[in-house]
């Protein structure tokens, strides 16, 4: 999105995030290199691309699991070069491809300490009944309400993502990065999961890092693309098929891995060559 998004997020007292310049760099390697994105709340936004385009690197470097140069600014406050836990408290929060929930404790204990988690005790006291509050709105809101008691790691796997994702809820996150919340989901938990982050969206800025092109084109509301640690395209999912770059570097990847020929296909295939 551009500049203009930017100021009719501030205009309207949209939460938003303003990446610019982004650049990661291990030993020399630039794994993400000069990358503007802007979210705002009310998107969905998919953030596509190769394997090793710099994905998951854009998502460590926002919320501090990795050094960064350039700047991220959320809805005008500045990110970058803040620890972990800071930017988390700023409402900035993420999952990681493998869900990190306590698997001996219920449902409800899991959101309950994430409700809680950085909070001091005097805090934490003060706010117990506000707590109750969120946790049951959290586990509606997930559609987990019938599951509160059972110990979180007898879920399915669909089931422990949309948990990961209440407890973001909890935390009042209202950035929410998303690490392939849909791998290894069957098609009707992929399409709750696509439902419960359109809920989501409305209110909060999301943003969802997948391979799953069916996904994408079911539920993204824009797209980034990313090659090589930089910005290859973005726009909705019909521009983003129909562009002949990015074809070509799903294609390319086909080519050299033999695992992303189907997408490569299936996006030639529907922008109509
Ligand atoms: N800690 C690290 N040290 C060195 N190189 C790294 C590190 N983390 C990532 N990389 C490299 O940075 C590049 C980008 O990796 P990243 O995981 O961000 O890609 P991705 O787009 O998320 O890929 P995938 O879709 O396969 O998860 C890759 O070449 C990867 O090998």
């Amino acid at each position: 999105m551009t500049p203009t998004a930017v100021a009719t997020g501030a205009r309207t007292g949209r939460t938003y995030l303003e990446v610019r310049g982004l650049t990661v760099t291990f030993d020399g390697f630039r794994a993400v290199d000069g990358v503007d994105l802007t979210l705002i709340q009310g998107d969905l936004k998919f953030l596509i691309g190769p394997n090793g385009a710099g994905k998951t690197t854009v998502v460590d470097a926002i919320t501090g699991l990795v050094p960064a140069t350039g700047t991220v600014d959320k809805t005008g406050q500045p990110v970058l070069g803040m620890k972990t836990h800071k930017i988390a408290r700023m409402g900035i929060g993420r999952t990681f491809q493998t869900a990190s929930i306590f698997e001996d404790l219920t449902v409800e204990q899991n959101l309950d300490i994430a409700a809680g988690s950085g909070r001091g005790w005097l805090t934490l006291l003060r706010r117990r009944r506000g707590r109750a509050t969120v946790v049951a709105e959290a586990l509606e809101t997930i559609g987990l309400e019938h599951l509160a008691s059972t110990k979180a790691g007898v879920l399915a796997h669909g089931q422990k993502q949309w948990l990961e994702i209440g407890m973001l809820l909890v935390q009042d996150s209202d950035v929410m990065l998303l690490d392939e919340p849909v791998a290894g989901m069957g098609a009707e938990e992929r399409k709750a999961t696509g439902e419960l982050l359109q809920r989501i969206a409305a209110e909060r800025t999301v943003v969802v890092v997948e391979h799953d092109m069916d996904f994408m084109r079911d539920f993204a509301t824009s797209v980034t693309v990313l090659a090589a640690g930089k910005v290859l395209a973005e726009g909705t999912v019909s521009e983003i098929q129909a562009d002949p770059k990015v074809q070509q570097v799903y294609l390319g990847t086909a080519a050299a891995t033999g695992t992303e020929l189907e997408t490569g296909t299936e996006l030639e295939k529907e922008s109509g060559e």
